[in-house]
């Protein structure tokens, strides 16, 4: 896949390849700039009018890039799901949560409101969401961002998509949200058994969630490999400097915590 700024001709991402299998996950690393949002964004075709794509998508056979733009909207929700960083902006702010996932379900699914309610209860209950119905009631700006996350997780759970891709999706929460969120992802690729690409910068995360890791520098993918080759195996130089800095921040964390040890999971 190639991606480029028409308006300018900048290139953002060159060639990139990669797939992911059922079951799988695959993370998607790299500093900021790096080019992963826009592929993200690339794969369900939901990049801005201004970015241009190149290349192929294929999901199950289907070729998404073929796809006209009401078939694309189908495979959204149902075959492809994206959770973002920010809940909020997955959600319209003048309705009350519940809305979107009836819109979204009724659309993929056309299941009655009762029916809409009793599988995102289910599911909300899953990722130890409480009282799910009152929790349906309320607007966006009522919830906390884990709240959020943990909502889009639970409609990924009903809709079991082909595909979820997370980019990063708890980088905008604290600490205890953070690993909540990450649980619940966790538990989510085992109940659906779907395919996962995880981005983000933390490469703790990653290690606990990712089969497959791509590296990606300024548009290019630099390295492709399994979680273990890459934390433990030789690696592009770009790769270690990577890690080695994620070690040093631990290091100065730890200092800074009166020299606790600080223990990589
Ligand atoms: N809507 C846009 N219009 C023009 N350029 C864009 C747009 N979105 C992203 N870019 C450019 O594409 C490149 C890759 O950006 P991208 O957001 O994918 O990086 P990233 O690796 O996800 O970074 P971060 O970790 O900070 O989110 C950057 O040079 C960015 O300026």
């Amino acid at each position: 896949m190639r991606i480029w700024d028409h308006t300018t001709g900048k290139v953002v991402v060159y060639n990139s390849s990669f797939q992911v299998s059922q079951g799988r996950c695959l993370a998607i690393v790299g500093e900021s700039g790096s080019g992963k949002s826009v592929t993200c964004r690339a794969i369900m075709r939901l990049n801005t009018f201004k970015m241009r794509q190149s290349g192929n998508i294929r999901l199950n056979g289907v070729d998404l890039a073929e796809l006209s733009e009401a078939d694309m909207r189908r495979h959204r929700g149902r075959h492809l799901c994206l959770i973002m960083q920010n809940g909020m902006r997955a959600f319209d702010p003048s309705s009350p949560v519940g809305s979107h996932f009836r819109d979204t379900l009724w659309q993929h699914y056309g299941w009655s409101r009762s029916q809409i309610t009793s599988r995102m209860a289910k599911a909300m209950g899953s990722v130890r969401l409480q009282d799910p119905v009152a929790l349906m009631n309320k607007y966006p700006h009522q919830l906390s961002g884990g709240m959020l996350q943990r909502m889009m997780i639970a409609l990924a759970i009903v809709l079991e998509p082909t595909l979820i891709i997370a980019d990063e999706p708890t980088s905008a929460l604290d600490t205890l949200s953070q690993y909540e969120v990450m649980e619940q992802l966790i538990a989510l690729r085992a109940e659906t058994g779907c395919a996962m690409i995880f981005v983000s910068h933390d490469l703790s995360l990653v290690q606990r969630i990712a089969d497959d890791i791509v590296v990606m520098r300024d548009g290019e993918i630099l390295e492709h490999g399994t979680t273990a080759d890459i934390f433990s195996g030789t690696r592009h130089e770009y790769t270690r400097h990577l890690l080695e800095a994620k070690q040093r921040l631990n290091r100065n964390f730890s200092n800074r915590m009166g020299g606790l040890q600080h223990v990589d999971r």
